[in-house]
């Protein structure tokens, strides 16, 4: 369905754009029906920016993302773009800031009647509404004519999802969805993306939160500066994490009984790197990521992202 390949974004910065930041460097992997790939990483690491491109919020500075084999860069005509947005939406961190405050919430719905499906009548449009509402579990009444101030995060997060629903999507980009909520909502909007998941959308679940991408996803995509550092099924990494940047991460999870000062500065059992194994220094430029197992690939462990 949607797959990313040697993504790369340079943003120009300077006068006359003449240098640039590389936020995105040479990304590849792939989000298929009924998936959620999460896109891991500490802040600036590029996945807001991956996920702004995946929507064509942000153009591509090179390689290439097809949805369905077909580049997304080609989509130049309103009427292609509105096409590919009623396939894939995005929901983002701020419920709140994709609501106008002085409207009620729900008018989000109609705006998709009125973009996507004018000759659709009231009456059937008012099924759907609340078969999408249903469908991430929240009661119309709740929500048909309140403000955004009134509804919840959680609700008003939901209320996005089903506006998204209604389009008829097949791959949802989910930012930072749940960074928001308080730990009782958290748990039933990610539930509600494994009910999702369940009818065969795919997800692009991108967090800075290794908890919850290991709680969502099947695939863990894990960026570092720009650059994928590791990647694989997410029981894989999670269970034998190679990369000495997703070791320091795992190993930084807050935990019960364990205090941030019992922290060791580096996690035990550094491993060499497999990639240098492979490809020693100085010998031609490897691939990008090094498969370990079918399941499993790792970029080299040098700080550079170079391969040693
Ligand atoms: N419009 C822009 N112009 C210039 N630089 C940008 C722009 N958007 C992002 N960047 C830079 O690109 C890099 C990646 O940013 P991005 O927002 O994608 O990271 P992130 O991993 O999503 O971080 P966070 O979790 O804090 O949102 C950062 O260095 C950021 O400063």
């Amino acid at each position: 369905m949607l797959e990313l390949d040697s993504v790369s974004k340079v943003f120009p910065r300077g006068a006359f754009g003449r240098s640039g930041v590389t936020a995105v460097r040479d990304v590849s992997f792939a989000v298929r029906p009924g998936e959620v790939v999460s896109l891991i990483g500490e802040s600036g690491s590029g996945k807001s920016t991956i996920g702004r491109m995946v929507l064509r919020l942000a153009s591509v500075t090179r390689g290439r993302i097809t949805f369905d084999g077909a580049d997304i860069a080609g989509l130049t005509r309103t009427r292609q773009l509105r096409e590919y947005h009623r396939r894939v939406q995005g929901v983002f961190q701020d419920p709140f800031s994709s609501c106008n405050p002085v409207f009620p919430a729900d008018r989000v719905l109609d705006a998709v009647r009125r973009g996507y499906f004018p000759d659709v009548g009231a009456a059937e449009w008012r099924d759907r509404v609340d078969a999408a509402l249903e469908v991430v579990r929240l009661d119309p009444a709740q929500v048909r004519g309140r403000y955004p101030h009134q509804l919840s995060g959680g609700q008003l997060q939901r209320l996005l999802i089903a506006r998204a629903l209604l389009l008829d999507i097949r791959l949802l980009v989910a930012d930072e969805v749940i960074s928001m909520l308080d730990a009782s909502t958290r748990i039933d909007v990610l539930n509600l993306l494994a009910d999702l998941r369940a009818r065969g959308l795919g997800i692009l679940f991108v967090t800075h939160d290794l908890a919850l991408g290991n709680y969502v996803s099947d695939t863990t995509v894990i960026l570092r500066r720009g650059r994928v550092v590791e990647t694989g099924a997410t029981a894989t990494v999670f269970a034998d994490p190679l990369h000495p940047y997703t070791r320091r991460l795992l190993a930084s999870v807050p935990r019960l009984r364990r205090r941030w000062s019992d922290l060791p500065d580096e996690p035990a059992g550094a491993r060499p790197c497999p990639y240098h194994e492979r490809y020693p220094r100085g010998a031609a430029a490897g691939p990008p990521l090094l498969a370990v197992a079918d399941d499993h690939h790792v970029g080299c462990f040098a700080d550079d992202g170079k391969p040693c």
